[in-house]
């Protein structure tokens, strides 16, 4: 089994919202994304709209040949739009409205019922459901009482330890993702997975569906140009060799 790579393209949104025009042109850039060997487009539409927007979503859904993964927390307006939509998958994530970005996994245990109301709803509609949690056990458990399809785990721990102790920082993640296997649910990662940090982590959690990564690949792609960096991280996700 191959670790899918999903491009986040928040970013390119983000610097297409500055000018108020449609350059970069965000359709544009997932097919080029595509056709450079992606295999799926991940976007994060956030309340306030920052980058990513709404109605960026059915054009994207119509038009490329990958999943799209639509990530988000679930407010009524991000459910009625991610149900319109009907993405291959969508990921749940408890953001607060104002968050700078994504920064924790949910409270599966304390959020149970609202997770399966929503998760049975996207279910209905025939999209695959994952959700973004922490690498506690406890959580991972509680995530499979939702009826999950997958989880997604929340790397920002990992990718913030991995220089100092790389054994340390990928420990918990393996542990969960045991637990994930144990418990039938797919795993999916992300969020400041890199360049540096990526090998590793694919080699060391061999259950790992899908990374989604978007800051970091965008920041590289300047430097290095999309074609390459996409190339890049397509080599770090796959590779066997020793990280
Ligand atoms: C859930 C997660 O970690 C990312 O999907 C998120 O999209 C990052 O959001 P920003 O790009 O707004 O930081
Ligand atoms: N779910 C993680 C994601 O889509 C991108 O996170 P990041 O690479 O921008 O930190």
């Amino acid at each position: 089994m191959t670790t899918h790579l999903s491009v986040n393209l928040n970013k390119v949104a983000l610097v297409r919202n500055s000018r108020g025009h449609n350059q970069p042109n965000l359709l544009q850039v997932a097919l080029d994304c595509e056709r450079f060997g992606a295999q799926g487009i991940t976007v994060h539409p956030r309340p306030d709209q920052r980058h990513v927007r709404y109605d960026d979503l059915a054009i994207l859904k119509e038009n490329i040949a990958t999943e799209l993964n639509i990530e988000g927390n679930p407010t009524p307006d991000f459910i009625e739009v991610v149900l319109a939509v009907k993405p291959a998958q969508v990921t749940l994530v408890p953001d607060a409205p104002e968050a700078l970005t994504s920064n924790a996994g949910w409270d599966t245990i304390k959020h149970a019922d609202f997770l399966k109301e929503v998760i049975a709803k996207f279910k209905a509609a025939g999209i695959r459901t994952s959700i973004f949690v922490d690498p506690i056990i406890d959580m991972v458990e509680g995530a499979k009482a939702t009826g999950t399809d997958r989880i997604e785990l929340y790397t920002e721990a990992y990718a913030s330890q991995f220089s100092e102790d790389k054994e340390a920082a990928i420990a918990p993640y393996y542990a969960a993702a045991v637990a994930a296997e144990k418990c039938g649910l797919g795993l999916n990662a992300g969020h400041d997975l890199n360049l540096d940090n990526l090998r590793f982590f694919q080699q060391r959690i061999p259950q790992l569906l899908e990374v989604s990564i978007g800051h970091a690949l965008i920041c590289d792609a300047l430097y290095l140009g999309l074609e390459t960096t996409i190339k890049r991280y397509l080599t770090e996700s796959h590779s066997k060799d020793p990280a």
